[in-house]
């Protein structure tokens, strides 16, 4: 069975973007590869015309000295300028695209959070963000520089002696498949290594964690003879490794003479090969100079195709996540003329199809209620939460806020029109002024201050020598004192909705008072819809709606 080809053209968009986004650079960049390549070439031509004076019984010209002696430091260097270029060329494309990804996260719907585990989105950011940089700076670029300075020398070779250049065409192939044969050959050593290396590194914590069991059960040898079975593993797995390391260098250098000399009988020979193979001593040397010089391009080419190769799978999961269905954007949609704050009409819900958690619910809240919903662990009543806030949408039935479908609510209006609070308080990295802003400029201090005091934790804030320009720290307040934060984050543009989710579950019984006292003054005036069965029996009056 085929593989379903992935599309790339989400990635193929945002590289384009970023090589429009920088003109210059890509012109910087192939300028450089073009006198990298060409400079890299000049110097055993330069060297040719040096022998040919000598052999000729001439001086050797100081400017043709000066000039080998130039070409070779300006090769260095270009060297040197291409492979930065092609660096920040890499990184300028990943860049791009590592924002492209962050852009996408924020347009996805909760269901896919829902189907795929934290981790492997992370590792889209974080891994497969890397491959990229790779595939391009030490993959594809280079490998068109590489393969520029292949044909190069090639050319050059044909041209100085066309019997070595046609016999080095036909090799070339067959050196290409030998690099690649060991460089497979060693990667494979080294991989193998690791894993053993990694079985070792978890024997070990596993052994000193049970080690009482293990004598108990007299495990002692099993355990030797596992280490053991590892550390074999990772030293078969080193001498393979150094084997092919070993090896590779004389059999190239074995072929690098047997090519020289095969030339070097060619020319003298006297037969009709002489033809092709003759060449003046100074061409001679530049040829030998040319010969050493074309395997390095070969043995790039093959690292480079084995970088895009690893590449290839870290751009697949990145198109991938790129081209996941996007929330759709809220329609402007009339709010329904009611008296309600809140509807839920006939509704049905389920995080996986079939398998509903809600199942016609309907219930009716006013604007001012405080209501408490109750019922069993996975009863619905967090779902409830979630359907309000627009994250997912029902199967069957409507909601109404305000008598507007929640999913309709964009992003700016739901923060004025709720405000939640859950079990913990969730630190933002920033001073104590943005845990409650949330980096929204427009919310002055005068609000902050507010909802601090309506928190009842102005005085504490007030304490602090540097105020709302404290940075913040778990350390600087209570358990109790982080909830109380919670509703200050949460009531600040004054919504009015208030979504309360177990606020005092992980509060000793006096804190709970302050949180109780907090809220009281906080849910003034607004709808609350509060999970928590504990505050429910404090709070009898209030309505309840129980979930089965
Ligand atoms: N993101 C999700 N994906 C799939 N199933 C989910 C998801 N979130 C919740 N569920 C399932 O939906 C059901 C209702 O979950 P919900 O969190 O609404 O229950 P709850 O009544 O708030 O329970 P608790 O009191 O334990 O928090 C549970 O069976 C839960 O396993």
């Amino acid at each position: 069975m085929h593989a379903k080809r992935a599309d790339y053209t989400p990635v193929k968009a945002s590289v384009k973007a970023s090589l429009e986004a920088h003109p210059q650079a890509v012109v910087v960049l192939i300028a450089l590869i073009t006198a990298s390549v060409v400079t890299s070439l000049l110097p055993p031509l330069v060297l040719k015309e040096v022998i040919n004076s000598l052999t000729a019984g001439q001086a050797i010209p100081f400017t043709l000295a000066g000039l080998y002696l130039f070409l070779v430091v300006v090769a260095d260097l270009f060297e040197t300028a291409q492979n930065s270029a092609i660096t920040i060329f890499g990184q300028k494309i990943t860049h791009g695209l590592r924002s492209v990804l962050c852009a996408k996260l924020d347009r996805l719907p909760a269901t896919y959070f829902t189907t795929h585990p934290a981790g492997r989105i992370t590792s889209v950011f974080v891994n497969d963000g890397d491959t990229i940089d790779t595939l391009y700076s030490d993959g594809v670029v280079g490998m068109l520089a590489d393969s520029f300075k292949l044909i190069g020398i090639l050319f050059i070779i044909f041209h100085e002696c066309p019997g070595l250049g046609i016999l080095l065409v036909i090799l070339t192939p067959f050196l290409f498949v030998l690099t690649r044969h060991f460089q497979r050959s060693t990667l494979s050593a080294q991989r193998d290594n690791r894993q053993a290396i990694g079985r070792v590194s978890n024997h070990v914590p596993e052994t000193i964690r049970n080690i009482r069991m293990i004598h108990v059960l007299g495990k002692e040898r099993y355990m030797e003879d596992r280490y053991d079975t590892y550390i074999s593993e990772s030293y078969t797995a080193v001498n393979r490794s150094n084997f092919y390391d070993g090896i590779y260098s004389p059999i190239i250098k074995t072929i690098q003479t047997a090519v020289v000399a095969v030339m070097m009988i060619a020319a003298v020979s006297g037969l009709e090969l002489q033809s092709l193979f003759g060449l003046s001593v100074g061409s001679a040397v530049a040829v030998i100079a040319y010969v050493a010089k074309i395997f390095t391009p070969i043995e790039n080419i093959g690292m480079e195709l084995q970088n895009i190769q690893t590449a290839i799978a870290g751009l697949r999961h990145i198109s991938e996540f790129l081209n996941e269905p996007e929330l759709v954007p809220p329609a402007p949609a009339r709010p329904v003329q009611e008296d309600a704050a809140i509807v839920f009409d006939d509704v049905t819900f389920g995080y996986v199809p079939d398998q509903p958690v809600l199942q016609h619910l309907s219930f009716t809240i006013a604007p001012g209620e405080h209501v408490f919903f109750l019922g069993r662990s996975g009863a619905g009543k967090s779902t409830i939460f979630r359907l309000l806030l627009g994250l997912y949408t029902p199967q069957g039935g409507s909601i109404r806020l305000f008598g507007r479908a929640p999913e309709t609510i964009t992003a700016r209006e739901k923060r004025q029109l709720y405000g939640c609070v859950e079990q913990d308080f969730k630190p933002v990295v920033g001073t104590l002024r943005e845990q409650i802003t949330l980096f929204d400029a427009a919310i002055t201090d005068t609000a902050v201050w507010e909802a601090l005091r309506l928190a009842r934790l102005e005085g504490v804030v007030r304490g602090l020598p540097k105020g709302l320009d404290t940075d913040m720290s778990l350390s600087l307040f209570s358990r109790g004192q982080l909830q109380l934060l919670s509703i200050a984050r949460a009531i600040v543009l004054s919504p009015k909705v208030l979504l309360l989710d177990e606020i005092t579950a992980n509060v000793d019984s006096q804190t709970e008072q302050d949180v109780l006292q907090a809220l009281a003054a906080a849910a003034e005036g607004r709808t609350v819809l509060s999970i928590s069965h504990r505050l429910s029996t404090l709070m009898k009056d209030k309505r309840k709606i129980h979930l089965t």
